[in-house]
């Protein structure tokens, strides 16, 4: 039972035109570390969604009118609320998700970020003006808000990844209909209550939850809907651009990714360890940003699998809220399965076990973290994103031999490097075909950088000052007739 300062954060009913609706149906929400459930969650569908995009739509134009300066102030307020509140929604994340409670607490922080920039961009959205062809001619452009929009979002990250789109979408003016994931829907919905305490309109910010499919149906196909921001799965991402097509919505997809993570022979080897510590074991390697392929150079992949190894040995598994857990259960069996899945096909190809390997003695979806060695591109882990906490480590010869493996994908999230090498760092960075190159680092999201990928990784960017325009229509004036 969640222990809550403020229980009335805890909701479980949908929040549709400002009112909190409940349906006939309901979808029980278990916690990841123990299998108890948490709450329930009202089944909506196809109506309700309908429901809520005519509210959105309605409340659209007296948001938009508002000034940027209006609507900065009312983000602000729903920024400090959630850090008035953060521990509440750590407790909330945590078990909803699994992640450990540091984690989870840095997750609300990060999410509040969001809304923090976005409350300051609503304020920096500019127009331009064009020369003109003629001399009786003035050529204008202003940027308004795109229409209501849809967000979908995953179980991985269950309030940065709303606040990353409610935030821009909120401060260009546009209202929104929010279907987070089945699986942690809490967290949406906690931030739906603090969004009413915030001042944010009814109608502005809708969260519904039920039948994916109906409900995603349903915000794809109305033409009342302008634009649709998806953070998941390729192949979902995939089905809903196909069923935004009729309606010709703007459509921004943060999808799978395999991310390579290189060390070369003039790295700092503890530095890289310390970064693919971080960049692959961050909620338990659920995150598709996540190294998924760790290439070493062969004159220092010894050296550096040792010490990953013994890094990866310290490692605490346990129940998020545990002391000292570094790393929760994963999300449900199916993930586990396709972790084992993962080693099971590495290892008959002649890959070794350096660590883990096993579901972990504390049962449910909990599972040991895991390092294989000789690791190679037959393998499945080459091709696939494990999304656990596996760490493959592959051997690499040249600089140039590198570079093809790290883009023999078709996904392009992150990527990241380790070298010392000022000339290596220039070559390597501009020829990795993806969105966001780590180097030296294995942290790179923040709300201040563009994030997003090329190829089937995904469309748009969000955060940094680019984010906002995913939310915005560019509309050109232009006036004649000055002469007379
Ligand atoms: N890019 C990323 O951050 C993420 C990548 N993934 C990748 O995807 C794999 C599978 O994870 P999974 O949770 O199944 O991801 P999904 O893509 O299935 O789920 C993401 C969101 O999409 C919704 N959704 C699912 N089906 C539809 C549909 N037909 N129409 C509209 N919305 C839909 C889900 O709803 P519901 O929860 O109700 O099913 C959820 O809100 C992971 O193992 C990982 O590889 C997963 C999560 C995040
Ligand atoms: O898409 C994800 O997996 C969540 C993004 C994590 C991040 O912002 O760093």
């Amino acid at each position: 039972m969640l222990q809550l300062k403020n229980p009335a954060l805890f909701k479980q009913a949908c929040y549709i035109n400002g009112q909190w609706q409940d349906a006939a149906e309901k979808i029980a929400v278990t916690n990841p570390a123990t299998g108890e459930i948490i709450g329930h969650i009202p089944k909506m569908g196809r109506a309700e969604a309908a429901k809520a995009i005519a509210a959105a739509k309605l409340a659209m134009p007296a948001w938009q009118k508002k000034t940027a300066q209006e609507r900065s102030v009312i983000l602000r307020r729903w920024f400090e609320l959630i850090l008035d509140n953060q521990e509440d929604l750590a407790q909330i994340l945590s078990a909803e998700q699994g992640k450990p409670l540091v984690e989870a607490r840095g997750e609300v922080i990060y999410g509040a970020s969001f809304i923090e920039w976005f409350a300051e961009e609503a304020k920096r959205v500019y127009g331009d003006v064009i020369a003109a062809p003629q001399a009786d001619k003035r050529i204008v452009v202003i940027k308004q808000a795109i229409g209501v929009v849809a967000a979908i979002t995953p179980w991985n990250f269950p309030n940065a990844m709303i606040t990353r789109k409610a935030g821009p979408a909120l401060a260009a003016g546009c209202s929104i209909v929010l279907k987070p994931a089945t699986q942690t829907p809490f967290s949406a919905l906690a931030l739906a209550a603090l969004a009413t305490e915030a001042g944010i309109p009814n109608g502005v910010f809708n969260v519904i939850t039920g039948a994916a499919s109906e409900i995603g149906g349903e915000l794809t196909r109305s033409p009342d809907v302008a634009k649709l921001s998806f953070t998941g799965s390729t192949d979902i991402g995939k089905l809903l651009m196909r069923q935004c097509a009729d309606t010709i919505k703007k459509v921004s997809l943060e999808l799978g990714g395999n991310a390579p993570f290189v060390v070369f022979d003039d790295a700092d080897l503890d530095a890289a360890v310390e970064g693919a510590m971080v960049s692959k074991f961050r909620n338990a390697g659920q995150t598709c940003i996540c190294a998924n392929r760790i290439y070493v150079q062969e004159s220092v992949y010894d050296a550096f699998s040792a010490k990953f190894t013994l890094a990866v040995a310290k490692l605490k598994v346990g129940v998020g809220t545990g002391e000292g857990v570094t790393q929760g259960p994963l999300i449900d069996d199916k993930a586990v399965q396709k972790v084992e899945e993962h080693i099971k096909d590495a290892l008959e190809q002649g890959a070794t076990l350096a660590h883990g390997g096993k579901r972990h003695a504390l049962g449910h979806s909990f599972f040991e973290p895991t390092v294989l060695l000789n690791v190679t591109t037959k393998m499945k882990v080459a091709r696939e994103e494990t999304f656990g906490p596996l760490a493959p480590l592959f051997r690499f010869s040249s600089e140039e031999e590198l570079i093809q493996l790290a883009n023999d994908t078709e996904f392009g999230l992150a990527s990241y490097f380790y070298s010392r090498d000022i000339g290596r760092i220039w070559r390597v960075a501009e020829a990795l075909e993806y969105g966001m190159v780590g180097i030296n680092t294995g942290t790179i999201s923040s709300e201040l950088a563009p994030f997003g990928g090329v190829k089937q990784s995904g469309l748009g960017r969000e955060g940094s000052k680019y984010g906002i325009d995913d939310y915005i229509s560019i509309k050109c004036l232009c006036m004649g007739g000055i002469d007379r």
